[in-house]
């Protein structure tokens, strides 16, 4: 039973003594008194066991997330006053692993005047000689947007647990026809061949998304150049813009500074509550971002996430030569729900995000270190759900679970013939919900579910035909996850850019009391929600295999765990900054 349910002591105390030595050994004391676990109550439902969030109060953005000396850090947007929106400082939390964190003394909050008004999103750069620096939008005494420069006050201390301002903030300024209000949430920096820094700043002018871009010498003195690395007519605002290269013959991730003929890069806005991204090719020399398709310009509508997920970044693992990408999901309740919940917020579980095959888009998967926390694993293979059937899969942790799931599809001739005015999957999704009959589909899982199906989060597929092509729809119908009312329900779709005539439909789906990630199609595509069942909570939680096809399909394997929690604690006495 999850409520009693504790991590085999052996896990605890290995982490907890592990993390406690590294702290005691760098001056810091751990505690688990304020345990964000402590608040998974009955009257808790929808707190999470494996997914990162603080013991309480709002946390949007990801700031700044990085690996030094052996430990990930990942700063955060957080009030540290309550469960909304204000107060913003960067919080802090350290790992080994990317699962199991403590929180730590916040890094940034408000004390100059050029921050004095918040501490705004930003991002971590790894200068030569391992020396990272900060750069972050303040919200100053005039309440304008400006960018600020932070550095460790001790590089000897791996937790970096004090961050000293530069006195030369702010270091860049909205003038020149820059709106103060549209003018935030630097990048990470990255080097040309010139030895040169570039970093790019999230804005809007003249009504149109842009990424300002900079050059500087020494980090300190920036100049603005007078062509935007990349701008865009069909956007507005772009927050949290990211640009990274990619590699185009390896899974391996890239360092932010490096490029060559077999990288591309990617430039990521985050606006109209999505993370849109597009791919180029850039050249250092004239920074020359010459771009493949345009945002919003095409059919391709490339999101990381085609449901919450917002305000991403990520960064290059130098330990594991990978690229990791968390994100922002938000919640689904009403702002008075967050209050009496007494938080509001989760950081999507770390991902790694690379080039696809085809080159055309990129894949996400969730980081290998998160199967760690899986036990009690239910599996089989070659199992035919027939038509109209829902079929349990027993015997694991139904609200706190990893399932991956592949379907074989023996009547693909059967699709459905797709109608070209269905061009948008979220629409065709939430016109046909997991309840509409079709030929082949709707078939998937259908988590956190009440044993009769009164509650129910429908994660499926639709196969459709189109000439001699098949496409392939992934749903995430919310419409039926809760017998409340007063909750954002949005069905969220996506197509996948996979030929079902070669390989089977796979899907994976992370599954933790409010939250289903699922990833379709190997990464390909991927769909974040936030239920909050009524009744379909701890033990009450049921997972199904279903098909509401007209068509057989089978289900040539299936695997799912139960999933420890994570250990999330805090620093004893963690300072709270006075505002
Ligand atoms: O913390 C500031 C940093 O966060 C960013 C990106 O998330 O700016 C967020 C922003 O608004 C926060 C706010 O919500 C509004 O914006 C959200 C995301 O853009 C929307 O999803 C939401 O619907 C909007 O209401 O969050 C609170 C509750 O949702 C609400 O009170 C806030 O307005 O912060 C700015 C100040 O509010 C606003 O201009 C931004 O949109 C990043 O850009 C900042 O660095």
């Amino acid at each position: 039973m999850l409520l009693t349910w504790k991590p085999p002591m052996e896990i605890s105390v290995i982490w907890v003594v592990g993390f406690c030595v590294l702290m005691v050994a760098h001056g810091a004391q751990a505690s688990s008194h304020e345990s964000s676990r402590n608040l998974q109550e009955t009257d808790q439902p929808y707190r999470t066991g494996y997914h990162f969030q603080p013991p309480k109060n709002w946390m949007n953005d990801p700031n700044g997330p990085m690996y030094y000396k052996g430990v990930y850090h990942l700063f955060y947007q957080y009030n540290p006053y309550g469960a909304v929106w204000g107060n913003i400082v960067w919080a802090h939390s350290v790992s080994y692993d990317l699962v199991n964190w403590v929180h730590i003394d916040h890094a940034i909050y408000p004390t100059q005047p050029s921050d004095i008004n918040g501490c705004w999103s930003g991002s971590t750069t790894i200068l030569p000689g391992e020396k990272p620096a900060i750069l972050y939008t303040g919200i100053d005494t005039k309440n304008h947007q400006v960018q600020n420069l932070a550095v460790p006050k001790n590089l000897s201390d791996p937790l970096l647990r004090e961050w000293i301002k530069s006195p030369y903030n702010p270091l860049m300024t909205p003038i020149d026809g820059i709106d103060p209000d549209l003018y935030r949430d630097p990048t990470t920096a990255w080097q040309g061949p010139d030895k040169i820094w570039r970093v790019i700043v999230g804005s809007q002018i003249d009504g149109h998304g842009r990424a300002i871009l900079y050059r500087s010498k020494d980090f300190v003195n920036w100049t603005r150049i007078d062509s935007p690395l990349h701008s865009s007519g069909k956007t507005e605002m772009w927050e949290c813009p990211d640009f990274f290269p990619v590699s185009t013959r390896s899974t391996n991730g890239v360092d932010t500074s490096s490029q060559d003929k077999y990288t591309k890069h990617v430039l990521k806005a985050s606006f109209n509550h999505h993370d849109y991204y597009i791919l180029g090719s850039y050249k250092p020399a004239n920074d020359n971002f010459s771009v493949e398709t345009n945002f919003m310009d095409s059919g391709m509508d490339l999101r990381y996430d085609y449901g919450k997920f917002y305000a991403s970044k990520t960064f290059f693992d130098r330990a594991m030569n990978r690229r990791i990408l968390w994100g922002w999901i938000n919640e689904s309740d009403s702002e008075s729900d967050d209050i009496k919940k007494g938080w509001s917020g989760l950081q999507s579980i770390p991902r790694t995000i690379l080039l696809s095959k085809t080159g055309k888009q990129l894949v996400q998967w969730p980081i290998k270190e998160i199967e760690k926390l899986r036990f009690k694993n239910l599996s089989f293979h070659d199992k035919k759900l027939k038509s109209g059937s829902v079929l349990e899969v027993p015997g694991i942790t139904a609200s706190q679970a990893d399932v991956e799931v592949s379907f074989e599809l023996p009547n693909l001739e059967d699709a459905e013939i797709l109608d070209p005015s269905w061009t948008d999957p979220q629409l065709l999704c939430s016109q046909k919900k997991a309840s509409v009959r079709g030929k082949l589909g709707p078939f998937g899982l259908l988590a956190f579910a009440t044993k009769n199906l009164t509650e129910q989060t429908a994660i499926y597929f639709r196969i459709f035909r189109s000439n001699h092509n098949y496409i392939v729809l992934m749903c995430s119908d919310q419409s039926r996850s809760s017998v409340r009312e007063e909750l954002d329900k949005t069905t969220y779709g996506a197509f996948i850019d996979m030929d079902p005539r070669h390989e089977n439909i796979t899907l994976r789906s992370l599954i933790d009391h409010s939250i289903v990630e699922s990833f379709g199609g190997e990464g390909r595509a991927c769909i974040t929600a936030r239920v909050y069942p009524k009744l379909a909570i701890h033990e009450q939680a049921y997972l199904f295999a279903f098909n509401n096809g007209t068509s057989n399909v089978k289900i040539s394997r299936l695997n799912a765990w139960s999933m420890k929690n994570a250990q999330i604690v805090s620093t004893k006495n963690r300072r709270k900054p006075q505002l």
